[in-house]
């Protein structure tokens, strides 16, 4: 099929590469000139592990194109995605302006019949307004059908490529028809396409990525619970998740969640609720613990140095919002370094793939280590906030030898609490004994 893909960030340059995988002709458009330029150079704007392979295969072949012209865009595409962001307005709402100008320039270039999918997490009547947009400038028929994307920053191409489900919401037979060829090649190990209508699939999104949120902050909550009561949450969450009622994943607590998506749509989904006269009081909740999460994770650092931060270097493992992607959107640790930064503060960091993301945010406010050791170099803690696989078995005498106190600060739980003390460390992670082998 021919397709065009509007929006080239995160999710549309992966959907349109896996979408080309298949053999489909993709053509992405994206306003950043620069983002095209690069692209149509080879190089691939994002770090996302596995794309590269299939990218270039798909440029290679020319299943795969990218422009900047809208117009050449949609120039013979049937079916239109858009993958276009949806950022919090003022109020918590998402805002619609990129979907709603894009659906305004779609409308004026549709030649015939079009099938016009929404990508993006939009909140209950975006496709109404959506087709309402294009009516007011298109002659040809089209349809506008909401198909929320769940895949996963770090393992998004593996995501796309064998999804859990796939959900369409369209009460269009002829839609149903053609986009279950377009996604048969996708859900052949018998994961199901869920047809719905299209308020319904627009909500499924909102309701996954919040369903998810507040598992994560229930999580975090009874790891306080863990540290007050000295129980372990690492047990408790093995107990628990081996109830296939409430499943093993999603359950690991640690500064809090971040990242483009879980923030923005809790937000936008507790706002969905005010605008419908209803106050959503889980989500409430499930933001101000995860607000709380990272406050707690520096608290413990202050709590550590009563004499004030000020003179103490810390270095920072981990800078992304999750490990396997260089994105920092809502990252916890942007939070943690401005607090350290104002508490006075120096700041080593280190991270595989983010570190040009934190650059550009931070400039020489903090050092910038070339490895994970570097940055342990003569500070006086650690502290761990993303958990790149790199940063799970470290030589801990190396680790023991650069540091001017053996004191670690974990945000993720990477080690064992006891093992640490054994090795003479100062250990505080989330849920867990604190341990202290420093005198050992
Ligand atoms: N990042 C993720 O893991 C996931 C994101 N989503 C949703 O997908 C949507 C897109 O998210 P991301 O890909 O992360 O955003 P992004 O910011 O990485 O990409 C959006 C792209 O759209 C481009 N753009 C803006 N206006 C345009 C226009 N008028 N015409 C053409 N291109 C335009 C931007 O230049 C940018 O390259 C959001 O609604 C998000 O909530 C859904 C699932 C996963
Ligand atoms: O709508 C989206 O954009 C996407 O949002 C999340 O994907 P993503 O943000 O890439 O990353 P996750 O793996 O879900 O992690 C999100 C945050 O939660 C945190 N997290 C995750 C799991 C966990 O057990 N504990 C925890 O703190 C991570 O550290 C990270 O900061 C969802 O998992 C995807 O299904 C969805 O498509």
């Amino acid at each position: 099929m021919n397709i065009a893909v509007v929006g080239t960030g995160y999710v549309g340059l992966v959907t349109g590469t896996c979408l080309a995988e298949t053999g489909n002709n993709v053509t992405c458009v994206d306003i950043d000139l620069e983002k095209v330029e690069k692209l149509n150079q080879g190089i691939i704007p994002i770090y996302e592990p596995g794309l590269d392979t299939l990218f270039y295969r798909n440029v290679a072949q020319k299943r795969l194109r990218f422009t900047s012209s809208l117009e050449e865009g949609l120039k013979g595409a049937s079916i239109i995605f858009l993958a276009l962001p949806t950022p919090p307005g003022e109020d918590g709402s998402a805002d619609l302006s990129y979907v709603l100008e894009a659906a305004e320039d779609i409308g004026k270039l549709l030649k015939g019949y079009t099938i016009i999918i929404d990508k993006s997490t939009v909140p209950v009547g975006t496709a109404d307004k959506v087709q309402q947009r294009i009516s007011q400038f298109a002659t040809a028929d089209f349809d506008v059908v909401s198909n929320p994307e769940f895949l996963r920053e770090g393992v998004a191409v593996d995501d796309f490529m064998k999804p859990d489900r796939i959900v369409i919401g369209t009460s269009s037979e002829t839609v149903k028809k053609i986009l279950s060829e377009l996604y048969a090649p996708y859900v052949r190990q018998g994961n199901p396409v869920i047809f719905m209508d299209v308020r319904s699939a627009e909500l499924t999104k909102y309701a996954a990525n919040s369903f998810l949120a507040t598992k994560i902050s229930f999580m975090n909550e009874i790891a306080h619970m863990c540290e007050r009561l000295g129980a372990n949450v690492d047990m408790v969450r093995l107990g628990i998740g081996a109830d296939d009622r409430i499943g093993k994943r999603f359950l690991f607590p640690g500064i809090g969640y971040g990242g483009s998506c879980f923030p923005k749509d809790v937000k936008a989904l507790a706002r969905s609720a005010v605008e419908c006269d209803y106050e959503f009081r889980i989500l409430e909740a499930v933001m101000e613990v995860n607000a709380f999460q990272r406050e707690y994770f520096v608290s413990k650092l202050l709590r550590f140095y009563h004499n004030g931060l000020q003179g103490k270097r810390i270095a920072i493992w981990g800078l992304a919002f999750k490990p396997e992607t260089d994105d920092i959107r809502e990252a916890p640790a942007i939070y943690v370094i401005r607090e350290l930064l104002a508490q006075g503060a120096s700041l080593a960091v280190y991270d595989p793939e983010a570190m040009g993301n934190i650059k550009a945010l931070f400039g020489d406010k903090i050092s910038y280590a070339a490895d994970q050791y570097e940055a342990v170099r003569q500070a006086d803690a650690l502290a761990i906030l993303t958990e790149w696989p790199v940063f799970r078995a470290p030589d801990f005498g190396v680790l023991k030898n650069s540091l001017k106190e053996s004191v670690i600060f974990d945000g993720r739980n990477l080690y064992d609490p006891e093992k640490m003390a054994g090795l003479g460390f100062y250990y505080n992670s989330v849920g867990r004994a604190l341990t202290d082998g420093r005198k050992n």
